[in-house]
């Protein structure tokens, strides 16, 4: 089941969090494009393979230390086909590492076209009678809930079939989250309340050995008041928490989405551990030649900095 696999790799390498994959072409060393633009030209396909090799260097150095990443599939997508290819190769290489992978395309849609999505990202792909095909075969996915269930059904139901997850939106990180998620309701709760219910609900039948489901919730560590209500009203919700670091979110932010038992959360930091090699933190002990290594060591600060704050 996903979530006792994220659970059981969060506790072996004592790490609750996930490093996000949006390798922009602005966060990638010049002497990693140099080479990729030689030989496949400047152009998409150069992109790619930039952005494919940037990542290996990144997963090599983080590997042993860090259970998952999340590669946001925007930054794939802005390449077309080659950005896809290097997504695909990403998602592949990071698994073969023994990473788990949370795919975030935040999909959804009608019922119909959402079991496509999910049949691209978590389930396998029908080719004829006899055939199905894994495609892009993440561990996780982010979904959006704001088509009510049935939009949800064939992502759950591709959970159950291939031992995957889903993160559920419930309280995002951006500054306006709060003018859909946070209206009060007649029933006197806001919107994020009513979809942590819905995450409650949706998640019963997927429940490990954890007592945690693998249908979990995204909640941004931006909003740490909503993230103490959030922790109680979805007990049985692993809770990824996106905005830590570059978004301005802090380990005592995030500890709020934790247990009693230091589990219950994972959070995601991007920008500061991809560009850790140009931040004021690392940039005088890491030349550009050595993004990965600075990239590990602001892995193990945010490791240690969040197991400081829920261990006490
Ligand atoms: O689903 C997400 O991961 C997500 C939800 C949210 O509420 N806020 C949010 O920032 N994210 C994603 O988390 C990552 C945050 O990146 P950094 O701000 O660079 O750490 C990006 O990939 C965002 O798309």
């Amino acid at each position: 089941m996903f979530i006792d696999l994220l659970i059981d790799a969060i506790k072996e390498k004592d790490n609750p969090t996930v490093v996000g994959l949006d390798p922009k072409l602005d966060f990638i060393p010049q002497f990693i494009k140099e080479k990729a633009f030689k030989e496949h030209g400047v152009n998409l396909k150069g992109a790619a393979q930039a952005i494919i090799e940037f990542n290996k260097g990144l997963i090599d150095a983080l590997c042993d230390i860090v259970p998952a990443v999340k590669p946001q599939l925007a930054y794939y997508e802005m390449y077309g086909i080659e950005g896809l290819m290097a997504f695909e190769q990403t998602v592949k290489y990071a698994k073969e590492k023994g990473m788990i992978v949370i795919a975030d395309g935040k999909r959804n849609d009608i019922g119909t076209t959402a079991e496509s999505y999910s049949a691209g990202f978590l389930g396998k792909t029908l080719i004829s009678e006899d055939v199905l095909q894994p495609v892009f075969d993440a561990d996780a996915l982010t979904v959006n809930p704001y088509l009510g269930v049935d939009g949800i059904k064939p992502f759950i139901d591709d959970c159950k079939r291939y031992q995957k997850g889903i993160f559920v939106l419930v309280k995002t990180s951006n500054k306006s989250s709060g003018q859909l998620q946070d209206i009060l309701t007649d029933k006197g709760k806001s919107i994020y309340e009513i979809v942590a219910e819905l995450v409650e609900e949706w998640g019963k039948s997927l429940r490990g050995k954890y007592g945690y489901s693998s249908v979990g919730a995204v909640v941004g560590a931006t909003y740490p008041n909503q993230a103490k209500i959030l922790r109680k009203a979805m007990k049985h919700a692993y809770i990824l928490v996106p905005g830590y670091g570059a978004q301005g979110g802090t380990a005592r932010d995030v500890a709020h989405s934790f247990d009693g038992e230091g589990l219950g959360a994972i959070v995601n930091a991007s920008r500061s551990i991809m560009c850790a090699y140009m931040s004021d933190n690392w940039k005088d002990q890491y030349s550009v030649d050595n993004y990965a290594d600075a990239s590990r060591a602001e892995a193990i600060r945010m490791r240690d900095d969040i197991n400081a704050a829920i261990k006490t």
